[in-house]
């Protein structure tokens, strides 16, 4: 394992948990792995088909991403290919079948649609793991749920005896059982990592979108492209992403911009000057999404209030996966909470409109919490953190106290002389303000 590592990876140590992940793959065992973006999960799936000389069959939800990882690979000799639904090179699925590729992805429409016939062939040539990357998306309580990947568990008949591993960055309790039981693992091995990433410092703010403040953001962000540091701007819609990156032009700051629209030839060609450093700043959609592997990006900005706080995560983990210190912030306007409905159209059920509507009610609170907003992210994802993180802009502020007794007595009792006519029944302890001697005055 460590003879792979150097020799094709040229890390001379694992990392926490990936040396117990490939054993436990190695010795056969199903695996669950959740762990923080960056952390370096991928090797957990690319180290044991170098010890056993097998293919590593890894199921992977977009094509680019794929095609990304395939080309790293391939540049450290690790034999390496992927199967798409466009995918017209037809001898690379009957290589494949014999086994000649360490690496071998596919996404989950190709998976399912193989014939049992490959399935077979390769097992004969011998296949060593099926990883699922990107797992969450199975569960409907997920925020990228993609049908195809329901379907997956059809491989165990086709693939016995052979170990599955789910692999993912964000899966809250429920969406783990939810993994566990659509993929049908065997008691398997379960890894969670914790979600924290100490390097990255998270901030909140709210704005008003005006120009004078888009104009405040650029000069912002310029700064850090002056010194040639990376960031990547979110913003929720096509319209503001084209409106931002005209910002950035009409300023005369080089910027790469990445949405939905553009056609995939000009996607490429931004998506490749962003991470060969022509362009040091990104302005995008979330279709800027999943496998962006640039370890040096210094500060991942949200412009307006992201669909879900899984998603948040992932996009801002997105910085300072190189371990130095990172920002990440986040501007809202109150119009933004008011997006549910959009966001709840493409749900198919009601099950996944509950889901949309919960994580999306999670990402408001973080924009209006006071508190440690590190605490608020990992204790969403089951984490506790013994005190609070002293890395977010509610842990670093100052915080302007002021005694407010006197207005919030006059506040209670105006309720109280009003309440009956609304139903209102204001306990008397209240009144007295032992519950409400001082309010700390911040932006909430
Ligand atoms: N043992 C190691 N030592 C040093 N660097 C490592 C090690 N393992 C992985 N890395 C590096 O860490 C970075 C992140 O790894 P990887 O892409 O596998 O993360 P990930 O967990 O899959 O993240 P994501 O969920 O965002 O896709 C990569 O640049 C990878 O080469």
């Amino acid at each position: 394992m460590e003879a792979a590592l150097k020799g094709y990876f040229g890390y001379s140590s694992f990392r926490p948990y990936q040396r117990e992940i490939i054993q436990k793959v190695l010795d056969g065992r199903d695996c669950l792995v959740v762990m923080a973006t960056g952390s370096g999960k991928s090797i957990c799936y690319q180290i044991p088909p170098l010890v056993t000389k097998k293919t590593a069959v890894v199921v992977s939800p977009l094509l680019s991403l794929m095609q990304d990882q395939v080309m790293s690979l391939k540049q450290k000799g690790v034999k390496s290919e992927y199967l798409g639904s466009t995918q017209t090179n037809s001898s690379a699925s009957s290589e494949a079948e014999k086994g000649m590729f360490d690496v071998l992805y596919m996404t989950p429409e190709k998976a399912i649609s193989l014939p049992s016939r490959f399935w077979n062939n390769l097992q004969a040539a011998g296949i060593c793991l099926l990883a699922v990357d990107e797992a969450h998306c199975i569960s409907e309580w997920g925020h990228d749920f993609r049908m195809e990947y329901k379907e997956l568990h059809l491989l165990r008949d086709l693939l016995v005896g052979v170990p599955f591993v789910a692999l993912t960055a964000t899966a809250t309790e429920r969406v783990r059982r939810d993994i566990s039981t659509s993929l049908v693992l065997c008691n398997p091995h379960v890894v969670v990592g914790s979600f924290d990433r100490h390097n990255l410092f998270y901030g909140v703010k709210s704005c008003n979108r005006s120009i004078s403040f888009i104009n405040e953001l650029v000069k912002d962000v310029s700064k850090r492209s002056a010194v040639g540091e990376s960031t990547i701007l979110y913003c929720t819609t096509i319209r503001e992403t084209e409106q931002i990156h005209e910002a950035f032009v009409t300023a005369g700051i080089k910027s790469g911009m990445y949405h939905g629209k553009m056609g995939s030839r000009a996607r490429e060609e931004s998506h490749r000057s962003f991470i060969r450093d022509e362009v040091c700043v990104m302005v995008a959609t979330i279709a800027f999404g999943m496998g962006i592997d640039k370890p040096d990006i210094r500060c991942v900005i949200h412009y307006g209030c992201p669909k879900s706080l899984e998603s948040y995560y992932q996009e801002s983990g997105r910085c300072g996966r190189d371990g130095l210190s990172s920002v990440c912030w986040l501007y809202y306007q109150r119009s933004d909470f008011t997006k549910a409905d959009f966001y709840c159209a493409d749900a198919k059920n009601g099950t996944q409109r509950r889901a949309i509507m919960d994580s999306f009610m999670a990402a408001q609170k973080y924009c209006l919490l006071a508190t440690c907003r590190r605490r608020f992210l990992l204790q969403y994802f089951g984490e506790d953190l013994n005190s609070d993180c002293g890395n977010c802009d509610n842990c670093t502020a100052v915080k302007n106290v002021r005694d407010l007794s006197k207005e919030t007595f006059l506040l209670l009792s105006c309720i109280k002389s009003f309440g009956g006519r609304w139903g209102l029944n204001l306990p008397i302890d209240v009144l007295r303000g032992s519950r409400a001697k001082k309010i700390v005055d911040n932006n909430c």
